[in-house]
């Protein structure tokens, strides 16, 4: 039997992605997967209000790590602290330490830009340009200075298909963004994160504002996007974080109160402000 070029092309990739994910949970049962982040005695303030205190957490590499707890616990602070973006508030003060992969992103040698060039952002509520899907795209790349063409051609296109969307959209790029579904607009806004090769991608709530159909289309994404980055997601929907997280990490009152594998968190959780929080009795 002859095996076609793009056939074997499938088999190695399949085969490369068992291996990726025997060898992680290999890892994982020895206690020495890759953490993307070490964040250490993370304090942070706006102005005089303290949001965070004392956070100390590892967050793994190719995995998907949630964060979930009650309306102003700190979640969307937290998030936004690993990739510099909460310091555009002027008056936000912080202290210790957010190591990505072993650099502190505080000291002033780490540019912030290739910080957030690396550690990539998606939104509550879909925010493309209003340009067409094709320049959403293509932004990140030519800000970067790429030019040709041809280049920018092969990137939107792998990146409108890793967000899962290169189908529904491949005859409408000349089309303004504005114009999709809410459900595809955040798909592009995935595919203009993609665009400029991250290697995490924060999500805030990234559903919040979709229809249950869009939703589902999204998280199955999540599954396959971690396959190649990590993603830490804030959501305020525990089922969701109880069907696409490896990890949960539950805030309350800017303090991390528990950080554990995400059956273990929903199952049996060891703090009972956890177990109060999941089983309803308050948030
Ligand atoms: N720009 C800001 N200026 C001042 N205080 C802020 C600012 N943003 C957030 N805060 C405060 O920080 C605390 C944490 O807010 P944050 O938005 O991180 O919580 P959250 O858990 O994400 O909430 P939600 O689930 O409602 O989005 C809150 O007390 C909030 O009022």
């Amino acid at each position: 039997m002859t095996i076609k070029l793009d056939e074997r092309k499938d088999m190695k990739t399949t085969t490369s992605v068992k291996n990726r994910t025997k060898i992680n949970n290999d890892k994982k049962e020895a206690g020495e997967e890759s953490k993307i982040f070490q964040v250490s005695d993370l304090n942070l303030w706006y102005g005089s209000d303290q949001a965070l205190y004392k956070i100390n957490m590892e967050i793994p590499e190719k995995q998907v790590t949630a964060i979930i707890g009650p309306s102003g616990c700190g979640k969307s602070t937290y998030l936004k602290a690993l990739n510099r973006m909460v310091e555009m508030v002027p008056i936000v003060k912080t202290s210790g330490t957010i190591k990505y992969r072993d650099k502190n992103i505080y000291e002033d040698r780490f540019h912030v830009e290739d910080l957030r060039a690396k550690v990539g952002m998606v939104f509550q509520k879909p925010n493309p340009f209003p340009k067409s899907v094709y320049d959403n795209v293509a932004y990140g790349p030519r800000v970067h200075g790429i030019k040709k063409k041809e280049v920018l051609d092969a990137i939107v296109e792998k990146s409108l298909k890793d967000a899962a969307i290169w189908d529904e959209l491949k005859d409408r790029l000349d089309e303004n963004a504005y114009g999709l579904s809410g459900g595809q607009q955040q798909r592009v806004c995935i595919a203009r994160a993609l665009a400029v090769e991250p290697d995490v991608i924060l999500m805030d709530e990234p559903t919040s504002a979709l229809d249950p159909i869009s939703t589902l289309k999204v998280e199955e994404l999540v599954q396959e996007l971690k396959k190649k980055y990590s993603i830490v997601i804030v959501t305020h929907n525990m089922q969701q974080a109880a069907r696409i997280s490896d990890k949960t990490a539950f805030f309350l009152n800017g303090e991390l109160i528990e950080f554990a594998e995400t059956g273990e968190l929903f199952q049996n959780p060891s703090d009972k402000r956890t177990e109060d929080y999941i089983t309803g009795r308050f948030g």
